[in-house]
């Protein structure tokens, strides 16, 4: 069985993430590089990560007025990573400039285009922190919306929880990829995310990818993390 799994190469330094990769090369479907990763070694990091000839994912979780998004987004063509991210919640003026911004990098520099994965509601948030922010409705219904507005915008997939995923493939049928981060192998220390479930769960639930960052890069072997996630998944 192909790695449905991106690494998430949280951390400061290109040489420790390069490091990480290349010992996961073969282990999994490719890398994921964040917001901490681009805050600290910028475009020139990524580009360095892109060397090495694993898919990537560049994470940037974009959200800002249209115009900003659009531009941004063609910033990240450029890089021309496999998948990359905006959140839904930016509405659907914004969702609707990513998309197009990231066709066009595609198109102008002649290859397949980067997919637009619209963020519906993180996996670090459950009800309560939901409340907090103003949200009276229940998770579940809030990402089944954003995925709507999200797919009518035009964009190639989103990311949800492990929770949403099955009623999410319901809503957008079998077109848009579904990206799954809130991953907790049972042996693994639950952190920050708030709505998680095993890799296999995740699988049969409905996801196409999965996200790990910290059972994996946290763990003494990170290679034998890998190595021990893909057994549970076989
Ligand atoms: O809702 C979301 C969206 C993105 N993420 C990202 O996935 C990884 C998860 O890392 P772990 O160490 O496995 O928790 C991380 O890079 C997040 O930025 C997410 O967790 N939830």
């Amino acid at each position: 069985m192909t790695s449905p799994v991106y690494v998430a190469l949280d951390t400061t330094d290109v040489a420790q993430a390069a490091a990480l990769a290349t010992g996961l090369k073969g282990l999994v479907a490719g890398v994921k590089l964040g917001l901490e990763f681009f805050s600290y070694c910028g475009p020139r990091g990524v580009e360095a990560i892109a060397d090495l000839g694993m898919p990537l994912f560049l994470d940037l979780k974009l959200h800002d007025i249209p115009n900003t998004v659009a531009g941004a987004m063609r910033g990240v063509a450029k890089l021309a990573p496999r998948l990359t991210t905006i959140h839904a919640s930016g509405g659907f003026a914004m969702m609707q400039a990513a998309a197009e911004a990231a066709r066009e990098g595609a198109a102008k520099a002649n290859r397949s285009a980067t997919k637009v994965l619209a963020v519906t509601v993180l996996t670090s948030l459950d009800q309560p922190a939901m409340a907090e922010v103003g949200f009276g409705g229940t998770v579940l219904d809030q990402v089944k919306r954003l995925a709507e507005l999200a797919q009518k915008a035009g964009v190639d997939g989103l990311v949800c929880s492990p929770h949403e995923v099955a009623h999410v493939r319901d809503v957008v049928g079998s077109d848009m990829t579904l990206v799954v981060p809130g991953i907790r192998p049972a042996w693994a220390e639950a952190g920050d995310q708030k709505r998680f479930m095993t890799p296999k769960e995740a699988l049969k639930a409905g996801a196409d990818l999965l996200v790990i960052g910290r059972p994996i890069t946290g763990a003494t072997n990170p290679a034998d993390a890998a190595r021990r996630i893909a057994e549970e998944l076989r």
